[in-house]
């Protein structure tokens, strides 16, 4: 298999005596969606803040092709091409759809809020925003207030403002919390074409969902990995049935 884009080696998070994330190496690559799954508390939240660099690490390392980007701020690592989705809706309800998406695909370019190139730049940044809602699904509801979308319709825009920013690794906190069914077959369409040109982390709670679209699954109960592989043998792994799948999922 082709190098990992991004991969962490023994990732460690503590708040005082608690440690939230304990020793956690993985990798993500193109092409592949890599689930992690585990009970409430359990540290996803903690592992994917720790890779968009929203918190820093108390030990370990993460690297993103070449670059050891342990210390590099939140902001550095967008602009490299690690791009996040967050657990509650953050977009602009009074901005139409495609407004929403091209204010995050302008703030993607270099000197974005450089207004006197202002023209030029918006023309870009209109068609990398219409390239992102077209990907999602959404051309159709581009001139739409966001507040008036569907709850999945929502999380479908954010995962657009996400795409718009022209990342190259997707962290995706819980992006079907909340989701019916429909919804979730349309997200996961979405996701399985993004994987394609994307590195994908999903974090997510609906283990339907999770053994429909992921390649790999890392299992984490305490702030540890318990086990990572291919679904079917995380299906079958005893340890991840009794620590938290239950017997006979
Ligand atoms: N800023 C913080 N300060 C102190 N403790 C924290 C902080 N953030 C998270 N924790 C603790 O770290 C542990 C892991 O939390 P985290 O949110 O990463 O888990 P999670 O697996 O994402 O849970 P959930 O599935 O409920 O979202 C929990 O015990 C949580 O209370």
């Amino acid at each position: 298999m082709a190098e990992a884009l991004l991969r962490s080696n023994l990732l460690t998070r503590r708040f005082g005596g608690l440690t939230a994330v304990n020793g956690v190496s993985l990798e993500l690559h193109v092409g592949e969606v890599h689930a992690v799954i585990g009970t409430n508390g359990a540290g996803k939240s903690t592992l994917i803040n720790m890779l968009s660099g929203e918190i820093p690490a108390s030990s370990g390392s993460i690297h993103f092709e070449d670059h050891d980007i342990t210390d590099w701020p939140q902001p550095k690592r967008a602009r490299a091409g690690i791009g996040r989705s967050y657990q509650r809706t953050t977009i602009f309800p009074e901005f139409t759809v495609l407004e929403n998406c091209r204010l995050c695909a302008q703030a993607a370019l270099p000197r974005a809020w450089a207004v006197w190139e202002s023209a030029q730049r918006c023309a870009q940044s209109l068609a990398v925003a219409r390239e992102a809602l077209a990907a999602a699904g959404l051309a159709d509801v581009a001139q739409r207030h966001a507040g008036t979308l569907s709850h999945g319709g929502k999380r479908q825009l954010e995962i657009a403002m996400c795409t718009a920013t022209k990342p190259r690794v997707l962290l995706l906190d819980e992006p079907l919390a909340g989701m019916g069914a429909e919804e979730t077959d349309r997200m996961l369409a979405l996701l399985a074409s993004l994987k394609a040109t994307h590195a994908v982390l999903l974090v997510e709670h609906d283990m339907d969902a999770v053994f429909r679209i992921a390649d790999r699954i890392t299992v984490m109960v305490n702030g540890e990995v318990i086990a990572s592989d291919v679904p079917a043998a995380i299906r079958s792994n005893r340890d991840v049935q009794t620590a938290y799948l239950g017997e006979g999922h």
